[in-house]
């Protein structure tokens, strides 16, 4: 893991952002893993300000969600599709047409979940996949005791996650408790994995994440047996870390390494 830790949200939408831009340019067909939840926002705000800049295109690039509402459609406006739509590609050069979004108005759950599988792999696999990070440690819908080798599927949301995302909802207003989720496992496969967090409330979960013992209880620390996952955090999320002068000295080093490579 590759743990970068910065000053504060701004400064980690901005080192992810430049990831991004930076995998656009040297592959603009890339296929790119997206993600929702309000951690990302800023990061897409970046892109879309380097889009309008003309620093780069999503013409040819594909795109993957992570996991939608299991009851919603794409029109629903808390649904993960309206929200990518809103947040993103209604900005940006894509054909949307090369977006994806589990349907969670899918007539058969089941078999679109072996479809949105299918439809990565005739894409050729995820280039670079965006994460975030749940209170209690999950990527994507993969709550606690999530199978680290799961595929896309349906899953049903903890409680302590639907507390989370009912500030989105109305109050009264139907809330779904269960979800399409790319799996543990489809997620691994990505190329290269990012994952950003923000604020105090994820420093349990960054903790767990980067320095507790591989466990189906945080399903971040599959991450772990990722060979190239990127851990973007600011100060308050990285407060709970043990080690933190040694990523601090270890991401110092890097950038010298870096900046010697470049050079060559
Ligand atoms: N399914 C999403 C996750 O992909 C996201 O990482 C998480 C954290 O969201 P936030 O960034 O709002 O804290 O929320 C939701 O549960």
């Amino acid at each position: 893991m590759q743990i970068v830790i910065l000053d504060d949200a701004a400064q980690v939408a901005a080192y992810g952002a430049n990831i991004f831009a930076k995998q656009l340019l040297k592959k603009p067909a890339s296929v790119l893993g997206l993600a929702t939840g309000s951690t990302p926002v800023a990061l897409y705000q970046e892109l879309i300000a380097k889009n309008k800049a003309g620093e780069i295109s999503f013409s040819q690039a594909t795109t993957f969600n992570l996991d939608e509402y299991l009851g919603l459609t794409g029109e629903h406006p808390q649904s993960y599709r309206y929200f990518m739509n809103e947040q993103l590609f209604n900005h940006v050069d894509i054909d949307k047409q090369n977006t994806h979004v589990p349907p969670g108005d899918a007539v058969n759950p089941l078999v679109a979940c072996t479809e949105y599988e299918q439809k990565i792999t005739a894409a050729g696999g995820v280039d670079i996949q965006l994460l975030g990070i749940g209170r209690n440690g999950h990527i994507g819908f993969n709550e606690p005791s999530s199978g680290l080798t799961s595929r896309t599927r349906v899953k049903t949301l903890t409680k302590a996650t639907i507390e989370d995302n009912a500030r989105f909802f109305a109050e009264g207003e139907y809330q779904p408790h269960l979800s399409i989720t790319m799996g543990i496992g489809t997620i691994l496969e990505a190329k290269k994995v990012v994952l950003l967090a923000t604020g105090a409330s994820k420093a349990d979960a960054v903790h767990a994440m980067v320095e507790g013992p591989l466990m189906a209880k945080c399903p971040a620390s599959a991450l772990q047996l990722h060979k190239d996952a990127v851990i973007i955090i600011d100060k308050a999320a990285a407060s709970k870390l043990e080690d933190l002068e040694f990523y601090q000295h270890i991401e110092a080093e890097n950038q010298k390494l870096q900046a010697h490579l470049a050079t060559l």
